[in-house]
């Protein structure tokens, strides 16, 4: 039998984004946008509008319903979209098709894996025990662990580091811009989930991933490990 640790091509480490990657997390960002808007008297933002901005974080969704308020309001906006969030954070979220058995593979392949998200440390914290599946990552970087976020290359440096794996043997995995910039930045060989919130005025073949995969688990068709 084939020692699947022994691959030769095995990258050292695979890093993730959260949102848009691992976790389908749009059906409560959007609730909690729509949230601020009963509170602000204005119309509900349509799931179809939402969704492709839901890796932008509370200021990118906060922008389709308030892009004047955002000006003058913006820290009263984002602590009503923040207090939402945390209220209802894993109703309906839910982890994508074949990302477990995607994950269990690297880990029986001896692959360590990380999350890298910007999202804040506290609404990680929050989110993550709904999903015990997690327990696998040995590391987790947030957008506030370090003064710097995606697309700056530091804290999937820092990962790599907690992981004990050269970055130039990581892959990093993720549906915006922002998270192949900062895997170049950092030397990683990208990979651009094509599933994830990517929307119709965005142009991911300028983004110059490495790779795309349209299912979680296509990804160990470029490692290189079958599918289970
Ligand atoms: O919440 C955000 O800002 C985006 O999170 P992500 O980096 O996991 O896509």
């Amino acid at each position: 039998m084939t020692n699947l640790a022994n691959n030769p091509k095995l990258p050292e480490g695979v890093l993730f984004d959260l949102d848009g990657t691992l976790l389908n997390t749009a059906p409560d960002l959007g609730a909690a946008l729509n949230n601020v808007c009963a509170l602000y008297g204005k119309e509900p933002v349509h799931e179809s509008i939402y969704t492709p901005v839901a890796s932008h974080g509370s200021r990118g969704l906060l922008k389709l319903a308030f892009s004047e308020e955002l000006q003058t309001h913006e820290s009263e906006l984002r602590k009503a979209f923040l207090d939402a969030y945390s209220n209802s954070i894993a109703a309906r979220t839910h982890v994508y098709e074949g990302v477990v058995p995607l994950l269990n593979t690297l880990i029986q392949a001896r692959v360590k894996v990380a999350i890298v998200t910007n999202k804040p440390k506290q609404l990680t914290q929050e989110l993550l025990p709904s999903f015990p599946e997690f327990n696998v990552f040995e590391s987790v970087v947030c957008g506030d662990t370090l003064s710097v976020s995606k697309p700056d290359p530091a804290p999937l440096l820092l990962a790599a580091e907690q992981l004990g794996v050269n970055p130039k043997s990581c892959i990093y995995v993720g549906d915006a811009e922002r998270d192949i910039q900062a895997g170049r930045n950092a030397a990683m060989t990208t990979v651009l989930a094509h599933y994830g919130y990517i929307s119709d005025s965005d142009s991911p073949a300028d983004w110059k991933a490495d790779y795309g995969i349209s299912t979680p688990l296509e990804l160990l068709d470029i490692i290189g490990l079958p599918q289970p």
